[in-house]
């Protein structure tokens, strides 16, 4: 049986992914969304030269070493209404944090450094040219571009969005995503389990786990090892842009969704990966719609929805790195040597006293121990043969 290697399988979803639709959203629904065409600055930020202190307005030159040291107030800026003068030489203007700095004036003295007697102002510190005052134009000039295409967006990116005064942004569409649980045995949380059921848990992982690149992700809840159960169930879901089955894609004698899948013409590009867990993923399409068949054991499942569906939609929607983050960090124990098969191994991400960031693989390597797997930080992703790590090595690592 010939096993596919994890980069010809990401190919080859790559492959079959459409090139990203644009679709306007307004900033409150845009978190999360990836960027099709650049944020452009709609404006000067700061608008005008802006004070960063409370104090007052002077002209630096008026304070010259051994020059005058007091000078008249001669009026106020404050934020939303400016001082409409010229400030002249001996002049000085009472000033709040984020107003326009009046004409002629280029440094600002914070109020903790003056001192005023009868309409005049003097200071404890030299003024300096340029002292407490934000340029026009310092944090971003009008027409620059802020964000580039392939961006994800972020509460913070978000925040300059709307800084930068564009109300509404053009990003990539979203996928619908249906996600199917197959098999006789499954019951939802919550039911007695009768003798031979067990709790169907993969939809609870997975939704989640998806949703963020989703425009929907519909549960479309359990389907039964039942060829026209089975049928009706994916028909339904094939609507979605992706469909995401969990069990029945090994060799079992009631594994057949792929059957269930062919029948339904869906073209099978690939079953069964060089990884563990995860060997028996398999991945198809149907006209616009992509078919991932995730294996039924549940750290299998959400291992293969890590490795190869996360991409897949950060790829749809145009993201800059598909593949998502990923770390390398020293071992804080030895690493056993691995099978042919590449292994993504469960670890904890560890700080040390020292400060030192390092990842402890978990021993446990069952695919249906899902506790180990509630319990990681991370997957250590240990090549094909590999003959095993010294604590120290360093491995890379996918964030989980
Ligand atoms: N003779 C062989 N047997 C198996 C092979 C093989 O190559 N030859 N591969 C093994 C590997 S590796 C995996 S992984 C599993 C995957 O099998 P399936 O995808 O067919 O999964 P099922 O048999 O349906 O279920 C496996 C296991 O997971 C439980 N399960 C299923 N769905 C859920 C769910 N939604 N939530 C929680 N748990 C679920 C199910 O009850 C089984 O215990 O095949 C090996 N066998
Ligand atoms: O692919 Mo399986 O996950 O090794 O049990």
């Amino acid at each position: 049986m010939s096993l596919l290697p994890v980069e010809t399988a990401l190919a080859k979803i790559f492959e079959r992914i459409p090139a990203p639709q644009p679709e306007i959203v307004a900033l409150p629904e845009a978190n999360g969304h990836v960027l099709l065409e650049p944020l452009l600055a709609r404006h000067n930020q700061p608008p005008f030269n802006a004070s960063a202190m409370d104090g007052y307005a002077v002209r630096a030159e008026d304070f010259a070493e051994g020059v005058s040291t007091s000078v008249r107030l001669v009026g106020t800026s404050q934020a939303g209404s400016a001082y409409s003068g010229t400030l002249n030489s001996g002049e000085v203007v009472r000033i709040f944090t984020g107003a326009p700095v009046p004409d002629g004036a280029n440094c600002v003295m914070m109020q903790e450094v003056a001192t005023v007697t009868e309409g005049r102002v003097s200071f404890s510190e030299l003024p300096k040219a340029g002292k407490s005052i934000r340029p026009m134009g310092y944090d971003f000039a009008d027409g620059e571009a802020l964000l580039a295409p392939g961006t994800r967006l972020t509460p913070y990116s978000l925040a300059l969005a709307a800084a930068a005064n564009a109300p509404t942004l053009t990003v990539a569409r979203r996928p619908t995503i249906a996600v199917l649980s197959t098999g006789d045995e499954l019951v939802l949380p919550g039911a007695a389990l009768a003798p031979s059921q067990i709790v169907a848990s993969n939809a609870f992982g997975l939704v989640p786990l998806l949703s963020p690149f989703a425009q929907a992700v519909a549960d479309h809840g359990i389907a039964r090892d039942d060829f026209s159960d089975l049928r009706g169930k994916l028909e339904a879901a094939l609507e979605a842009d992706i469909v995401v089955t969990s069990g029945g894609a090994s060799v079992g004698d009631h594994d057949i969704v792929q059957d269930v899948l062919k029948d339904l013409g869906v073209e099978i590009d690939f079953w069964r990966i060089n990884m563990r867990p995860g060997k028996p993923l398999m991945f198809g399409t149907r006209g616009k719609s992509l078919i991932f068949g995730l294996p039924g054991n549940p750290v299998s499942a959400m291992v293969t929805a890590t490795v190869f569906l996360l991409p897949a939609l950060r790829r749809w929607l145009g993201e800059d790195e598909p593949l998502g983050p990923r770390l390398v960090l020293p071992l804080a124990e030895p690493l056993p040597p691995n099978t042919a098969r590449r292994h993504f191994q469960r670890a904890t991400i560890e700080t040390a006293g020292s400060g030192a960031t390092r990842v402890r693989p978990i021993s446990e390597t069952d695919s249906g121990h899902t506790s180990s797997l509630a319990q990681a930080h991370a997957l250590i992703i240990q090549p094909e043969n590999d003959p095993g790590q010294p604590a120290g090595a360093l491995v890379e690592v996918i964030p989980l």
